[in-house]
């Protein structure tokens, strides 16, 4: 087996569906969540290697914020440790950002999984029904709804103390508020649109002390008036850990509707969070004594093809 320089292996075929051969190359799927956009992979036995920042690369690859790869838990030291919680746990959402680092958890990435795993019949999954997926931050729960996933991020955890966080286009710096849902935010609440419009965001913003996993940066400003019909209403920028600027996280919605639910009093349940790319819905919800928030949106595959290898 050898590595090219764009990753994928083999001295002889390496196939990824049963269909791939090295002449074809390595067979994809793009997909979205609000415009948060991935490379899926299906490699259910791991038989793949691959190099996600040379696949995500916008200009010599195929582009994406993030590259996914479908492979069965029992294939992977993290997912062999998730079966022995829950069985059902067959899939592992395998992430990567568009730098290749690894992050623990994506909320439109894991609808978008899900969508991939029906379309390429890796799993039925009937609207209602709800299935367990792996992923580095623990077995998440996925429903299938009839316009989109919903998926269960589990019990958040908001952090102690103020980070204070720059960015281009701030002309002061912020204080921000740590949320961890799965992976690590920090939120900072404008409160103007200027601001929001204003933020430049193509170099990562600055936040102090540095979180020690990093961390992914929300600016929110609340709609006017914040709450209509009972659900809140914010919209967001966002730059990734790993990727940049995107046009949704998931994640990052679901950390900036808490966040700004924290400050105004823990409350309100229920969330709309505009993003570049979209909106995606956010609720929150009692479970013993602890509190768990969901997430919900749409999830597109947009076309398949073949990356060839150089
Ligand atoms: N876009 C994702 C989050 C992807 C991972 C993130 N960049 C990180 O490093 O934590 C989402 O929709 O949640």
């Amino acid at each position: 087996m050898s590595s090219t320089p764009l990753g994928t292996t083999a001295s002889t075929a390496t196939s990824v569906d049963g269909g791939a051969s090295a002449s074809s190359g390595l067979v994809f799927t793009k997909g979205h969540g609000t415009g948060n956009d991935f490379v899926l992979l299906n490699d259910p036995e791991g038989e793949l290697t691959f190099d996600a920042a040379a696949l995500a690369d916008r200009r010599f690859g195929i582009g994406g914020d993030g590259v996914i790869r479908a492979i069965r838990s029992e294939r992977l030291d993290e997912g062999r440790a998730l079966l022995a919680d829950d069985a059902s746990a067959t899939w592992f959402m395998d992430y990567r950002n568009a730098d290749g680092s690894i992050a623990e958890m994506c909320g439109n990435g894991i609808r978008v999984f899900g969508e991939y795993l029906v379309t390429e019949g890796l799993a039925e999954i009937a609207v209602g029904e709800t299935v367990s997926i792996g992923t580095r931050s623990g077995v998440r729960r996925l429903r299938r709804e009839v316009d989109g996933w919903a998926v269960d991020l589990g019990v958040f955890r908001v952090e102690a103390g103020e980070p204070t966080v720059s960015a281009g286009g701030l002309h002061v710096d912020r204080p921000g508020l740590g949320i961890d849902v799965g992976n690590p935010h920090v939120v900072v609440v404008l409160a103007e649109e200027s601001e929001l419009e204003a933020l430049d965001l193509h170099r990562a913003p600055q936040v102090s002390p540095i979180p020690p996993h990093g961390a992914n940066v929300e600016f929110v400003v609340p709609a006017e008036p914040l709450v209509q019909d009972g659900t809140g209403r914010i919209r967001m920028r966002v730059h990734e850990r790993g990727s940049g600027e995107t046009l949704s996280c998931g994640t990052g919605a679901a950390a900036a509707a808490l966040a700004v639910r924290h400050f105004a009093g823990d409350t309100i349940d229920r969330w709309l969070v505009d993003v570049p790319g979209g909106t995606v819905g956010v609720r929150v919800g009692a479970d013993g004594d602890a509190t768990r928030v969901e997430l919900s949106g749409p999830a597109e595959l947009v076309y398949t093809g073949s990356f060839t290898r150089a």
